[in-house]
């Protein structure tokens, strides 16, 4: 097995404030392997921010222990957590770029600082730009470049000195969706053709749905969850995390539109997920016509989760009753299917008649999806397959 090029264990951070400790980061127990681009998701406060601030050695951890590439850092001398940080990129959501040098300057200075030569330096700042797509600003000042260029200056600057690991706080937040796509592309790239493994601090799912291998969920300084991306998004165990994957997902309807939607479409209405288990509107579709079932998709999409398709779409069903029922029978062999009733036809999911968000308390961007999410965890149905499931990573789930 590969060894984790970081690895908390039982990591705490705790700061002593005036109104009394706060356990900023709270016996964290995990580990990041090589080339890995692995997110770390939480609302404000979370201990995202500490999280990061413990792998580059800029908070040294309260108790417990962090391993980055094979060195306990609380054992470490400050010299030599120098060389440690050293082998760590970090880029952040205000770009820290220093105003008074051009691109170039800004990209070269990581090289001055570890006593680069000249020639080299610059070779080393044009091989960079040219990486990042920004060789023709190399003469230009910050204050000059859009949100997404700042950006790529910025990974260019991480990037200088050849680190194994690039931090990413919030490395797009402050940028529109379009450049967002692009950032996040690039650092795709940072880690399929560098090899670079990259630690994602966000508290943007949709961040997560489009980079991210494996998610870490935290709050209140704890991993609430952790998995890969995709199963997380399928499969999401925490309420916080349900709430996450409600915000980045709008595949479901929402209980304003579902009210819509049946006044629109008098027949069954069904939530059928869609997945790449191999089962897909093909098979639905087949299922349907099999039982005599006409179906019209009504609301719903499909989307990516870590490069793999997901969503969900809802079909109004019509035909005779018994039909209707053998086809929702037979997608329920294959999917998750949430039945949302019709104005002849008894719910058939007794959690319909739970309000929204009852239980999850709604998101940040509005209130989860009804139906609900997925609560079922692989072993059965569209969403088995047996892949192998890593436990919460520090065992709690508070
Ligand atoms: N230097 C500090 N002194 C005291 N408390 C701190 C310090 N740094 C962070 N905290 C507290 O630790 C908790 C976690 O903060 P942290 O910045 O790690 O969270 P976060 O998830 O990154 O939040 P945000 O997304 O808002 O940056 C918060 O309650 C914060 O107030």
């Amino acid at each position: 097995m590969t060894e984790p090029i970081i690895a908390f264990r039982e990591a705490s951070k705790v700061f002593t404030a005036r109104s009394g400790d706060v356990r900023a980061v709270d016996g964290v127990s995990f580990d990041i392997s090589p080339g890995e681009i692995f997110g770390v998701i939480g609302y404000s406060g979370a201990g995202k921010s500490t999280l990061v601030r413990l792998i580059n050695a800029l908070e040294p951890a309260t108790s417990g222990s962090v391993v980055v590439d094979g060195l306990d850092l609380t054992t470490l001398p400050e010299s030599r957590l120098r060389q440690v940080r050293a082998g760590i990129g970090m880029i952040f959501q205000q770009f820290n770029l220093l105003g008074s040098r051009s691109v170039a300057k800004n990209v070269s200075y990581p090289l001055e600082v570890a006593g680069w030569p000249k020639a080299e330096r610059a070779a080393r700042v044009a091989e960079l730009l040219d990486f990042v797509g920004i060789a023709d600003k190399a003469g230009v000042y910050p204050a000059k470049l859009s949100g997404g260029q700042k950006q790529r200056v910025g990974i260019a600057r991480a990037l200088a000195t050849n680190p194994r690991i690039l931090l990413a706080d919030e490395c797009t937040s402050a940028l529109d969706p379009e450049t967002t796509a692009d950032v996040l592309a690039l650092l795709r790239r940072v880690n399929t053709e560098l090899g670079i493994t990259v630690v994602v601090i966000t508290h943007e799912m949709d961040v997560v749905r489009s980079l991210c291998d494996r998610v870490a969920v935290m709050e209140h300084g704890r991993v609430v969850e952790l998995d890969d991306t995709y199963r997380v998004f399928s499969t999401p165990q925490h309420p916080v995390s349900r709430r996450f994957v409600a915000s980045a997902l709008k595949d479901r309807p929402t209980a304003d539109v579902l009210e819509r939607l049946r006044g629109r479409h008098p027949g069954r209405l069904v939530t059928v997920g869609v997945d790449d288990a191999g089962h897909s509107t093909a098979t639905m579709n087949e299922v349907l016509r099999e039982a005599g079932v006409d179906s019209t998709v009504v609301f719903g999409g499909i989307t990516e989760v870590a490069q793999r398709p997901y969503g969900s779409l809802t079909l109004e069903l019509t035909g005779q009753p018994a039909s209707i029922q053998q086809g929702v029978t037979a997608l329920r062999a294959f999917s998750d299917v949430v039945d949302l009733g019709t104005a002849s036809d008894p719910h058939e999911d007794p959690s319909m008649a739970t309000p929204r968000g009852s239980s999850d308390g709604g998101t940040p961007d509005g209130p989860p999806a009804m139906p609900p999410p997925r609560t079922r965890r692989p072993g059965s149905g569209l969403f088995g397959g047996g892949s192998s499931h890593l436990p919460i990573g520090d065992g709690r789930t508070s």
